[in-house]
């Protein structure tokens, strides 16, 4: 059987996925514990800086930081984790990955992609996307709230992640099904007040623990 990837918290809460050092460190300074640096289409050499100096402020904050692709740089750096697609997966080296510690979350978008997301044993599983989205051209239609929750039912015990098109008035009906964290882009970073917003979807992923 393959050895598991190292388990994350079983609910990763708020979940930011941001392109700059700049949204890490106000994000981490506002709360945020769990975070992603997701730069696209850049060579190694050129996104290296920026990689270095987001893992070192997860660690500052003690705070789960996933590096999204650049599965070289993360391990170089030692990274919380890292974020991969399905077509990632083709050319990443998976097993490097697992012997340098790092966690691993899996993008899936049906049930043959959870299938393969599965067999890997990540320590995440994010499933999208929910909604239509702006941020990222995708090639499925948005699965909507019924069919989150029917993959959700394959999912027991593992960690897991919903994506795409989550607003701050859609996040109470994404959280409802139980989905251990919600990811979010333009959410947070086309909101007219970003710190304003970042409560709000704080407030709602970590409610307070009442005596
Ligand atoms: C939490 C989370 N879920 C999904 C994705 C998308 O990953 P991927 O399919 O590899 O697409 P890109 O983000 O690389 O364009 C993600 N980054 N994070
Ligand atoms: C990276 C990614 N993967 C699936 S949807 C998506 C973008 C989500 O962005 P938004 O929260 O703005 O819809
Ligand atoms: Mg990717």
């Amino acid at each position: 059987m393959t050895a598991a990837f190292p388990s994350t918290a079983p609910r990763l809460g708020l979940y930011p996925v941001v392109d700059s050092v700049e949204w890490i460190a106000r994000l981490l300074e506002a709360g945020v514990r769990t975070i992603q640096l997701r730069i696209k289409d850049c060579e190694d050499h050129e996104v290296e800086e920026a990689v270095r100096e987001a893992i070192a402020l997860g660690k500052q904050y003690r705070a789960r930081l996933f590096i999204n692709d650049y599965w070289r740089l993360a391990i170089r750096y030692n990274a919380y984790g890292v974020h991969l697609g399905q077509e990632d997966l083709d050319v990443a080296d998976l097993e490097a990955i697992r012997q340098a510690g790092l966690r691993l979350g899996l993008s899936t978008h049906d049930d043959a992609e959870l299938d393969r997301a599965l067999a890997l044993r990540p320590s995440y599983i994010a499933l999208g996307h929910i909604f239509p989205t702006q941020t990222k051209e995708m090639p499925s239609e948005p699965q909507g709230i019924a069919e989150l929750t029917r993959h959700l039912a394959r999912l027991e015990g593992i960690s897991t992640v919903a994506i795409g098109g989550i607003s701050l008035a859609r996040a109470p009906e994404v959280l409802a099904t139980g989905v251990g964290s919600i990811a979010v882009v333009s959410a947070i970073t086309q909101a007219p007040d970003w710190l304003a917003a970042t409560k709000e979807l704080l407030a709602l992923t970590e409610p307070t623990v009442t005596a």
